[in-house]
């Protein structure tokens, strides 16, 4: 299989730089007409990747929204990844999971792995138990042409302590992107874009050219997962303004402000191509 960085530059090629969640919230659930159950779930599940399979470059499912309803979600969740594949669709599985030694092992064959049924084309990892904590999640998606997106500044407001804190020479957000970078040069090739990416909310305002991150940004070749359009409250115009030279890397997402237009998979269609056409001027 091509990698990862390969894969994704094709599909943001052909439509466009938007990744779209698939959040089964339990208020979306009810403004849909459905029970906050395991049938709601999986109508829910489905209709969404009707609507977005084959119109999006990436699909993210949110892995808590389904593991809330145990085994039965999870079921649900692993009937969603094997869709969007059977549709050609990339997926990335949100689960920020990050451990050590032999569990992280389990947690990257979990999610990476050619034969688990959980599989996806790419997963959202925590760098908090340290960079090299992921390093089986590297390894493993290096060797399938699966892709790893490490948090490195989050969209939340209560991440910034943490992520803007100075560990010796640059901030603990700067130091992710600059390891990713190094994924990024040690996959080589002559792709755009690497196979390993990075998380930076698209809500975080001036930090990035605050932390002077736009460089090390840059020259990572890392795709920048950018979650906080629309419920978050960013817009086109505030990731031009966030990401500043680094915008052609950034992958804008959101998840309820285009769930929200359901059940109707023709509205939640348009909903895509609305979101679509607001961010298509972010392409270099
Ligand atoms: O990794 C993520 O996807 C993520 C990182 C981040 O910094 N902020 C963030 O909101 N997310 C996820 O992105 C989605 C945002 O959903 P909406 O706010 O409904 O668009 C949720 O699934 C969050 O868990």
């Amino acid at each position: 299989m091509a990698p990862f960085g390969v894969r994704l530059q094709e599909a943001v090629d052909r439509h466009g730089p938007l990744c779209v969640g698939i959040d089964p919230h339990p208020e979306l659930l009810r403004s849909w007409d459905l029970c906050d159950d395991i049938r709601g779930l999986r109508a829910f599940a489905e209709a969404a990747v009707e609507a977005f399979s084959g119109n999006v470059a990436v699909v993210k499912p949110q892995s808590a929204f389904f593991e809330r309803f145990g085994s039965d979600g999870v079921e649900v969740l692993e009937d969603t990844l094997a869709a969007l594949k059977e549709e050609g669709t990339l997926s990335l599985l949100d689960v920020k999971r990050g451990d050590i030694g032999s569990t992280m092992q389990a947690y990257a064959t979990a999610y990476l792995g050619d034969c688990s049924p959980l599989a996806a084309d790419a997963v959202t990892l925590s760098p908090y138990l340290g960079f090299e904590s992921l390093r089986p999640a590297y390894d493993l998606a290096a060797q399938h042409g699966r892709g790893v997106f490490v948090l490195s500044l989050t969209s939340n407001p209560e991440a910034r302590s943490l992520q803007h804190a100075q560990a010796e020479r640059q901030s603990i957000a700067g130091a992710v992107i600059e390891s990713v970078g190094g994924l990024n040069a040690d996959e080589g090739g002559d792709a755009r874009w690497g196979s390993f990416g990075v998380v930076i909310g698209a809500t975080v305002g001036d930090a990035l050219h605050h932390l002077r991150l736009i460089e090390p940004l840059v020259a990572s070749r890392a795709p920048v997962l950018a979650p906080g359009m629309g419920a978050q409250g960013a817009t086109a115009e505030s990731i031009r303004r966030t990401f500043g030279d680094a915008v052609g890397q950034v992958l804008p997402t959101t998840s309820r402000a285009v769930l929200s237009a359901g059940p109707s998979v023709r509205r939640l269609r348009d909903a895509v191509l609305q979101a679509q056409e607001d961010v298509a001027g972010l392409r270099p």
